[in-house]
């Protein structure tokens, strides 16, 4: 019998169309607008200060906000651009969000979302945080007027049902078509993904290593499907996912490696299948600097890569602390544990634990530690993680963020927690897109300014 007490859900507001002057930018990719009802608007394909008419994508009557796209566009922002990639724009690609942006602007639109972040989560303001307000371009990425920098190093191809690879449209499983990523690196372009069929085939993940002609991808059958003989004219190594009857994933090694190796701070790493590395091909480089100049390691001194992926901080750190100091890495993904080991064997006072930090960190019987360095997933590291951290008493915390909220929800517990930031940067290691990369140094609150 049907339930006679449950409310008809509210009638949707999809395809309405609102005439709005969009407000500022919001954390997600998009711009928060009014319509002269009072509802709220995430718009994209927008900038701020522009008057246009949104077209809902997503809300209700009933909904707190509404999600919508700008069809047209009435008074443009001085920062707007023609999009330079073809399949950008509302209910296209879903890879990019700031396409129709001057680079600088979408740097701007970044360091106005952090801010707005670190304010509203963490009660701090730039100078609270000794952060110059600027997101800055990874050398390189600096270029002419409509020339877009090519620094996606890794790309997940979704492939739709004709065989034909594309990208995913935004909060969708339907896949856009495309002929190229304006934004893939040179060796992603080399692979020709875009310019086969790939049947049976549900998404292809390929990989271009930086400082190495190491080229990979990895395909994922749809289900039920047999993985079709792939001959690619480059020299590419290529995997293929399964599951096991227990729906566990599984990858087989259809030839050639099943890693790729990566060049950064002057070493190779060996990087294997899912295993983190970052996209753009100066990231690591960037990162590894910025944080050791923020922590300055001493020789002698203790340190703990958390969140460590391959080892990339634990190797930098190895390398700094010397013979005499020791490093801990922390990492729970099984193969980047064993890569990390491989990468880091000739260092005999580097030893990386296989778990979740929030476990395994409380076991490792350590009390005290001069330098931790910390790089987590979206979510952050969360309360606990940082009041064990700050428990050890480090002389100086590097975290690196990847995502501004978590950033600034971890930095308030580690002021609760006795530490402050000594100084925060940002980095645009995402263009076209609203992602950006942070380090915040801190030390302990004590400390003298
Ligand atoms: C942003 S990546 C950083 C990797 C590394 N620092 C680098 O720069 O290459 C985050 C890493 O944390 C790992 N990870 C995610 N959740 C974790 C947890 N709870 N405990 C330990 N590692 C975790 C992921 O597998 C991934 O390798």
């Amino acid at each position: 019998m049907p339930d006679a007490s449950a409310e008809a859900p509210a009638p949707s507001l999809v395809g309405e169309e609102y005439e709005v002057e969009v407000g500022p930018v919001a954390h997600g990719g998009h711009c928060v607008a009014r319509t002269e009802g009072g509802r709220v608007l995430f718009v994209r394909h927008t900038l701020p200060g522009e008057r246009v008419v949104a077209r809902v994508t997503e809300g209700h009557e009933d909904s707190r906000f509404l999600r919508a796209d700008a069809v047209r566009i009435l008074q443009p922002s001085k920062d707007r651009v023609e999009a330079p990639c073809p399949y950008a724009g509302p209910g296209r690609c879903g890879g990019c969000d700031w396409q129709h942006a001057k680079p600088g602007a979408q740097r701007r639109l970044k360091a106005e979302v952090l801010t707005e972040q670190l304010e509203r989560l963490a009660g701090m303001t730039p100078q609270d945080v000794s952060w110059d307000g600027t997101v800055e371009p990874a050398p390189g990425d600096k270029l002419p007027p409509g020339e877009v920098p090519g620094w996606r190093t890794r790309v997940q191809y979704a492939i739709d049902e004709e065989g034909r690879a594309g990208l995913r449209r935004h909060r969708s499983h339907d896949v856009e078509p495309i002929d190229r990523c304006l934004i893939a690196a040179p060796g992603i372009d080399e692979l020709g993904i875009e310019k086969r069929e790939w049947p049976q085939i549900a998404s292809v993940d390929a990989i271009a290593a930086t400082g190495s002609q190491d080229r990979q991808v990895v395909l994922t059958p749809r289900p039920g499907g047999r993985l079709p003989i792939v001959e690619l004219d480059k020299p590419v190594s290529v995997l293929r996912v399964g599951e096991s009857k227990t729906g566990v994933k599984s990858v087989h090694r259809v030839h050639g490696r099943d890693f790729v190796r990566e060049r950064a701070d002057g070493r190779t790493w060996r990087v294997g299948e899912g295993g983190f590395w970052q996209v753009h091909p100066q990231a690591a480089d960037l990162l590894v600097d910025a944080v050791m100049r923020g922590l300055t390691p001493r020789k002698g001194e203790m340190a703990l890569d958390l969140y460590c992926g391959v080892g990339l901080f634990a190797g930098a750190l190895a390398d700094r602390v010397g013979e005499a100091g020791a490093v801990l890495g922390i990492e729970s993904g099984k193969r980047a544990v064993e890569d990390a080991r491989r990468n880091l064997e000739d260092f005999p006072r580097v030893r990386v634990e296989h778990g979740k930090v929030e476990s395994v960190l409380p076991r490792t019987g350590i009390t005290e530690a001069d330098l931790v360095v910390l790089d987590p997933p979206r979510a952050g590291a969360g309360k606990r993680t940082v009041q064990h951290i700050a428990a050890l008493t480090p002389r100086r915390i590097a975290y690196v963020a990847c995502d501004p909220a978590a950033l600034a929800r971890d930095l308030k517990y580690f002021t609760e927690s006795g530490y402050r930031p000594r100084f925060l940067r940002a980095f645009d290691l995402f263009p076209m897109t609203q992602h950006m990369e942070c380090v915040a140094i801190l030390e302990p609150a004590g400390k003298g300014a």
